[in-house]
């Protein structure tokens, strides 16, 4: 028979057992659960990653959706462009008092249109270029202003006001050219019934600021005839590649205004004597040259257009420009003498207030060498001395200061110019 203390060790046997069998059991838990722990720690940094990649991608996607919608976009306008109707282009001709607009329109007639309501009709000047729907029936659009070089090329006066009697020491020469080129535009039945032609154009030759241009304007101004003026060296400088055509174009405007005057400023620039044309800058010279020589010989002496040309350096010319028919008349415009001066001085102090015994007499000896513009010039520079001191009075000793002014001047901008003979 078992004792109680065989039963109870037989007991403590079981639960020492049991318990070990428990710890073990924990442990084999506790394993499980670190490592199931470590499963959702890695799986938790996966999805995280997986979530970033994730979004990235969305980022990209959403890139990509923008660039499409561009390209879209473009593709529509371009559709749009396709398929818009072509606008024509117009150009202003008069605003009306119900602010329609009449155009001319690069298709042919005059139009009355409306304009759209995006622009206003204030920007809108004869002469704006605009575009105009296909039906023709409104202004769409005001276009950037082109400046042809031709417009900008001359000046156009539609009558100068410039009279002979502004023109100081030169009555030998407006003589002349009254009698080549007013007579002849005035009274050309004269020259008809005498049965001779009269030149069809005039070669003013002499130093700057003469009065050449003073001359050529009062002609215009006296037959009422349109003044156009051209500067040669500008043919060269700026409108290279347009010389030919901005001559042909003058001529046109001339006819069209006529009366008129063509003053050709500088024409040495165009009208040089070569020696070679090597150059296409020089080629190109020649060919202004060789329309204007056309343009001469295209008119008829009676036609109410001359040229009066303009240089100071005749020495130049090339001599096919002074033959008959051309610019066969050639006038001296000299440096005003003693009584010159005199004359161009009174025309300007005729505006001024001066001292009542302004000796002009004295004024004139003080000037020698100067020419028209010189004087002018010493009259608006004796007039600012008298400002500077706050007087309303121009006296002589102004003039004297101006005079001594001027004179410096002259002597550092006046260039070498090789005087010119006489033997024309
Ligand atoms: N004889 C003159 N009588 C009165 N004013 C003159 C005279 N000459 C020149 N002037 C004055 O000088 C200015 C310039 O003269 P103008 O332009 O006629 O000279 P130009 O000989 O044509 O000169 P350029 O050769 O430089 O073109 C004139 O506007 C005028 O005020």
């Amino acid at each position: 028979m078992e004792s109680a203390d065989d039963i109870s060790n037989a007991n403590s046997t079981n639960v020492l057992a049991h318990i070990k069998y428990l710890e073990e059991k924990l442990k084999v838990l506790e394993e499980e659960k670190a490592r199931l722990e470590k499963d959702i720690n890695s799986y938790k940094e996966e999805k995280e990653k997986y979530i970033k990649y994730l979004e990235e991608k969305i980022k990209e996607l959403e890139e990509e959706k923008l660039m499409l919608n561009r390209e879209v976009k473009y593709y529509k306008e371009e559709m749009e462009k396709l398929l818009a109707p072509p606008l024509i282009e117009a150009s202003v001709l008069d605003i009306l008092p119900d602010k329609r607009v009449v155009v001319r329109s690069s298709t042919g007639p005059n139009l009355i249109v409306t304009v759209s309501g995006n622009i206003s009709v204030d920007q809108l000047l004869p002469g704006t270029i605009v575009a105009i729907n296909q039906r023709g029936s409104s202004i769409v659009e005001v276009l950037p202003q082109r400046e042809d070089p031709y417009v900008k090329a001359m000046e156009v006066i539609e009558r100068p006001n410039v009279k002979y009697k502004d023109i100081g020491g030169l009555s030998k020469q407006i003589q002349e050219v009254r009698e080549t080129v007013e007579l002849p535009l005035k009274k050309p039945e004269l020259f008809k019934k005498i049965g001779i032609e009269p030149p069809k154009g005039i070669l003013l030759y002499g130093s700057p600021g003469t009065g050449k241009t003073m001359l050529a304007k009062a002609v215009a101004s006296e037959t009422n005839a349109t003044f156009i003026r051209v500067v040669g060296s500008e043919f060269v400088q700026k409108f290279i590649g347009e010389g030919a055509r901005i001559v042909r174009e003058v001529f046109e405007l001339a006819k069209r205004k006529a009366p008129a005057i063509i003053f050709i400023d500088e024409i040495d620039a165009i009208a040089a004597r070569r020696i070679d044309i090597g150059t296409s800058g020089e080629r190109e010279v020649q060919r202004t040259m060789m329309q204007l020589l056309a343009e001469m010989d295209g008119f008829d002496p009676l036609d109410n257009v001359k040229v009066i040309a303009a240089t100071n350096r005749i020495d130049i010319l090339d001599p096919a420009i002074l033959r008959p028919g051309r610019f066969d008349r050639i006038i001296e415009v000299p440096l005003p003498d003693k009584q010159g001066r005199i004359e161009i001085f009174k025309i300007h102090i005729k505006k001024m207030n001066v001292e009542k015994n302004l000796d002009i007499r004295k004024l004139s000896e003080l000037t020698e060498g100067f020419v028209g513009a010189d004087i002018k010039a010493v009259c608006v520079e004796a007039g600012y001395n008298a400002i500077r001191e706050e007087r309303d009075l121009v006296t002589m000793e102004d003039f004297i200061k101006a005079i001594e002014k001027i004179k410096g001047r002259k002597k550092e901008v006046e260039p070498e110019v090789p005087q010119v003979s006489t033997a024309y």
